[in-house]
């Protein structure tokens, strides 16, 4: 089967090792009976029918139940594949392999909502329907929904294609038949009919009209074979329907930052890049224009506007106080040992001697400091002085291009925080409605008091998130955190400044302050950064992403991936997956070999307080320190202590229960408690304001959906349920764990904190 598989090269290869009738746990299961898809590393095994919804709680995860052993994030992949067999429960409850019956190439409509749909050409024994995607699924109700879009986009892209095109026989076969299938009668489900209401109004069809351009990256623009995000394309492009939700990624707690540069500004990739996983699109304002920056936030909210799409949060990250090198008009190749100067001349360039934009850098620079570029992708040693430039020799070769980032190592340029340019664009932002400033070159916790100070009166709630990247904020952490309300970790200055071995301890202490404060912490920098010109990640930056997820972080991010890469789609499919993955050993570990609650490497739900869960995961922290956080919590505690307790219990109880969390929350306080102890079910928030499910887009296991509140709770859960039944996130028969709590209780009346367990009708 081995060498079949690598013939086919698509071939479904059932692992050797697993016996027919063998019974497995789902961890050994996992183990021992992956296959895998195209070559690609992904796996799957098809599923049955007969999972319970207890067991369903695993489709969520890329672990497998028992009984329905499928791999969500294997279909992220690929849409298409050819199984071989999948495996059932006989009647003794044991797993055998089972062949299918007929042709069994399988259409992956689950890479649009999550891998738990999948429509299938196959027959399998005892199911007499051509279209049994209910065999292959949870029950859903919009898999015939998916299959119908994913099969007429194919079929007309197959006719495009055209006999010359390079679809195989199997695949064009399928797809034909597929197509054929579409005109039978089908019984309506719930997101059909949905559909199909949305899709009547013209103004709809307006507001989702294809882009002509073409795509703009050129490796990922090309079609050499029909792939999931083909069809996706096609079926925008040919059928001008409306962008509906879809929920391929709301399992993956973590989040996903991507920075939108040249490779990324267009309607057609901002759609794709949410599609793949994206939660919040930073603006970098060391590049770009105003205009430009402002046609991406148009862009966002156009996107966002769609009725019960996910939202995504937009981030204007500051260029703060860095110096770069100026414009130049090719790379200029710096050869080892050669003389090179930066002058603070402005449009200096030639290959010798480039221009740079701070007036005090050769104040600030020393005889034998050494000047990285980039990060230290190129160093130079100081060699002598002028009173306008710093005479340099190369010490690590490489090209200079435009606007590259200088740091001397082990220093901080002396500027001001928020340079006059910032002011501008911070004012760009409030004009804008962003939803979250990133700021850089934080060095103290006055300079983010300034900063919310004016928001303040400019009467605009936008929250401030702190860059740790100077050597000189290391000292003043606690307090620049405590002002904050957030942190991004950015490791690429703070790895010029520090030495780079200080990154990642500075990073876990980072993220776990932050967590005990109660606050967002994104990591940054570098962790996919070879797919900038590589299909595929190294090794190394799977295990970076992984061990970010692991120690907790909120959301990690794409910098030139996304901004100017050749494959950003892929880069954050690999990121999804990975964190996917991770989150899901991270919830087996926990209930395997610690018992059902206590985590101390995530930090999922625990029966430790915050405070001892730091002490437990930073054994090095001074007690200094950790008094401080103690003080911290303390306080947190006194102020909202109801809250605080009944997010901790909620999470205790959803973790028992296998369920997910519900809450309504009007200022999102009860989505990011609950999101602090970090529940393993996902938690649904459904908030009466827009912004507030913005800013969610960036929390840890939160989904945020907007909904209007009624004054009847009753009322509001029931449409809450239904809208989330709708969506696909929870299935009729689920538990859920509802919280109603919150510093401003919404019904206030009725009662006020109480956790309930509804079972989903
Ligand atoms: N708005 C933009 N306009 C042009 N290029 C951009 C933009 N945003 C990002 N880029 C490109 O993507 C690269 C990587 O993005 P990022 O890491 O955010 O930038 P940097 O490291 O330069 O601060 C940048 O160096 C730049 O070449
Ligand atoms: C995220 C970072 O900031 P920027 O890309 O703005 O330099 C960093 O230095 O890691």
């Amino acid at each position: 089967m081995a060498a079949m598989a690598a013939q086919a090269g698509r071939m479904h290869v059932l692992s050797p090792s697993m016996a027919a009738g063998t019974e497995c746990s789902p961890p050994s299961l996992r183990e021992r009976n992956l296959a895998t898809v195209c070559g690609q590393g992904s796996s799957w095994v098809a599923t049955s029918a007969a999972c319970t919804a207890q067991q369903r709680r695993f489709h969520r995860s890329p672990a497998f139940c028992g009984n329905c052993v499928a791999s969500p994030d294997a279909l992220a992949h690929r849409s298409t594949a050819t199984v071989s067999a999948r495996l059932v429960r006989d009647e003794h409850g044991a797993y055998v392999q089972q062949q299918p019956s007929s042709s069994c190439m399988v259409f992956c409509a689950g890479a649009k909502d999550g891998g738990r749909k999948v429509a299938s050409s196959r027959r399998w024994p005892g199911e007499d329907s051509l279209w049994s995607s209910s065999s292959l699924s949870s029950s859903s109700s919009s898999s015939s929904f998916s299959r119908i879009g994913v099969v007429r986009a194919a079929a007309t892209k197959l006719s495009m294609m055209g006999s010359g095109g390079k679809q195989d026989d199997e695949e064009r076969k399928v797809i034909s038949t597929l197509a054929a299938e579409e005109e039978k009668p089908l019984t309506k489900k719930k997101g059909e009919r949905r559909r199909a209401t949305t899709k009547a109004t013209a103004t709809d069809m307006e507001a989702t009209k294809p882009v002509e351009e073409e795509a703009p990256k050129e490796a990922e623009g090309k079609v050499t074979s029909l792939t999931m995000d083909d069809v996706k394309a096609a079926e925008r492009g040919m059928d001008k329907r409306p962008h509906v939700p879809l929920s391929s990624t709301f399992q993956r707690k973590t989040k996903i930052v991507c920075t939108i540069g040249p490779t990324s500004n267009s309607r057609e990739m901002i759609w794709q890049l949410v599609d793949a996983g994206m939660n919040v699109a930073r603006l970098n304002m060391s590049h770009g224009e105003h205009q430009w920056h402002r046609a991406v936030v148009d862009l966002i909210k156009e996107y966002n506007a769609q009725p019960g799409v996910d939202n995504v949060a937009i981030m204007l990250d500051t260029k703060g106080p860095e110096v770069r090198t100026g414009d130049v008009h090719e790379p200029i190749l710096l050869t080892m040992g050669q003389e090179f100067t930066f002058t603070i001349k402005r449009g200096v360039v030639d290959e010798k001697c480039v221009s740079v934009n701070y007036d005090g850098f050769v104040d600030d620079v020393e005889i034998e400091d050494i000047v990285l570029i980039d990060g230290g992708m190129q160093s130079l040693a100081v060699k002598s002085k002028t009173k306008d430039s710093v005479i340099c020799e190369v010490v690590d070769g490489g090209y200079l291009t435009s606007r590259r980032h200088l740091n001397v190592r082990g220093k901080s340029a002396t500027l001001p925080s928020i340079t006059e340019k910032d002011w501008e664009d911070i004012k760009f932002g409030v004009d804008n409605g962003v939803d979250y400033y990133a700021l850089s070159f934080v060095k103290s916790a006055d300079v983010v008091h300034e900063l919310k100070d004016y928001l303040k009166s400019k009467n605009a709630d936008i929250k401030v998130l702190v860059k740790i990247e100077s050597a000189d904020s290391i000292p003043n952490l606690h307090t620049i955190l405590e002002a904050s309300d957030g942190a991004m970790v950015a490791r690429g200055d703070l790895g010029a400044e520090l030495p780079v071995e200080e990154v990642p301890i500075l990073q876990n202490q980072i993220i776990q302050i932050c967590r005990s404060m109660v606050k967002p912490v994104i990591v940054a920098t570098n962790m996919l950064e070879s797919m900038i010109n590589h299909p595929t990640p190294t090794r190394a930056e799977v295990s970076d992403i992984a061990i970010a997820v692991r120690e907790g972080t909120d959301a990690v991010m794409l910098s030139g991936e996304t901004a100017h890469g050749k494959y950003p789609l892929k880069a954050v499919k690999v990121m999804h997956t990975v964190a996917l993955q991770t989150e899901a050993t991270l919830a087996e570990s926990s209930q395997s070999s610690q018992g059902p609650f206590v985590r101390q490497d995530s930090g999922q739900a625990h029966r430790l307080g915050p405070v001892e869960l730091l002490i437990k995961q930073l054994p090095s922290k001074r007690m200094a320190d950790l008094n401080y956080e103690r003080e911290l919590y303390a306080d947190r505690m006194e102020k909202n202590h109801m809250s605080e307790m009944f997010a901790f219990h909620a999470t205790m109880m959803a973790n028992t229960l296998g369920a997910s969390v519900l809450v309504f929350s009007r200022s999102g306080s009860m989505a990011h408690l609950l999101s602090h102890y970090r529940p393993q079910g996902i938690i649904f928030t459904f908030t009466n304001d827009k912004r507030v499910q913005r800013r969610l887009a960036l929390y840890n296991g939160v989904r945020a959906l907007y909904m209007e509140f009624s004054a009847d709770a009753e009322v509001t859960f029931k449409k809450a349920l239904a809208m989330l039944v709708e969506y696909g996130m929870v299935e009729p028969g689920e538990e859920v764990a509802l919280v109603q709590s919150g510093r401003t209780p919404i019904w206030r009346s009725e009662s006020t904190h109480h956790i309930q367990v509804r079972t989903v009708q």
